[in-house]
């Protein structure tokens, strides 16, 4: 699904080059659960917004989906990244003046479906994340993890390949984030590709691999934990009893 190698960041100032990410190499399968950690200023946003398409990159070779994005121009990027990608942000980013249901269909304006198709994408994924009965709430009428699960529902409204999240569980206390990671964790079961960048190794833990980044390079893809599907549906049965 993703397959970035020696791929390399450098943000240039007048003065300061900083090398966000050198050498970088990951490779995500298709329906992997991925959490990518590392200390602050290590490069894992950087990575995320370039896997995105949100951002160029400076050296290396990035493949998306069988494609190579690497010397795409700017437009053919965000038409790849409309179509592949689904984000999910720490700060939720939904629009404050608009309902739920209207929140989810504003990436799908950017994929030619008509109006009736958008609105029944965006039912169909509200109703995946279990907020049927809040469509037509504003953003500020619900709490954080309802808020996130909004979010959760926009960027799957699209049927993206690749689920990006950043920080997804950062703004919400550890009943919410735990409500969060669940559903992460059954939209894994059902076939999802994620890849989520956390700093909370306990979080990091439920995905199922785990690859740590320093000073701009993946150095520890041993701590796989390789789990086989029934084992990961047992965990995740057993975090939400426990909730
Ligand atoms: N726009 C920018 N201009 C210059 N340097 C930048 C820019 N964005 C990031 N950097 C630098 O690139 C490096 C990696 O930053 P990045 O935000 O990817 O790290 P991070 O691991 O996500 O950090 P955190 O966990 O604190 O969010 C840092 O040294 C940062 O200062």
């Amino acid at each position: 699904m993703l397959k970035m190698q020696s791929l390399s960041k450098v943000y240039r100032t007048e003065m300061v080059e900083t090398y966000a990410l050198r050498h970088f190499e990951l490779e995500v399968r298709q329906g992997e659960f991925v959490a990518v950690t590392g200390p602050s200023g290590s490069g894992k946003t950087t990575f995320l917004t370039i896997a995105g398409l949100l951002e160029a990159f400076s050296g290396g070779t990035y493949l998306l989906d069988g494609v190579d994005v690497s010397h795409m121009a700017d437009d053919e990027r965000s038409r790849i990244r409309n179509q592949k990608i689904g984000f999910i942000f720490q700060a939720f980013n939904l629009i404050p003046d608009l309902n739920v249901l209207d929140n989810i269909e504003v990436p799908l304006r950017y994929r030619g479906m008509s109006g009736a198709e958008r609105r029944q994408r965006a039912a169909d994924a509200l109703a995946r994340v279990g907020l049927s009965a809040r469509g037509r709430h504003y953003p500020n009428e619900l709490s954080g993890g309802q808020q996130q699960r909004v979010a959760i529902a926009r960027a799957l409204a699209g049927s993206p390949k690749l689920l990006l999240a950043d920080e997804p569980t950062g703004n919400l206390d550890s009943q919410m984030a735990r409500g969060v990671m669940d559903l992460l964790e059954e939209l894994h079961l059902e076939g999802a590709t994620i890849v989520m960048v956390t700093h909370d190794p306990q979080l990091a833990a439920r995905a199922q691999r785990n690859v740590h980044v320093i000073d701009g390079q993946v150095v520890d893809i041993a701590a796989e934990l390789h789990l086989d599907p029934s084992l990961l549906r047992q965990r995740a049965t057993t975090a939400s009893s426990a909730t």
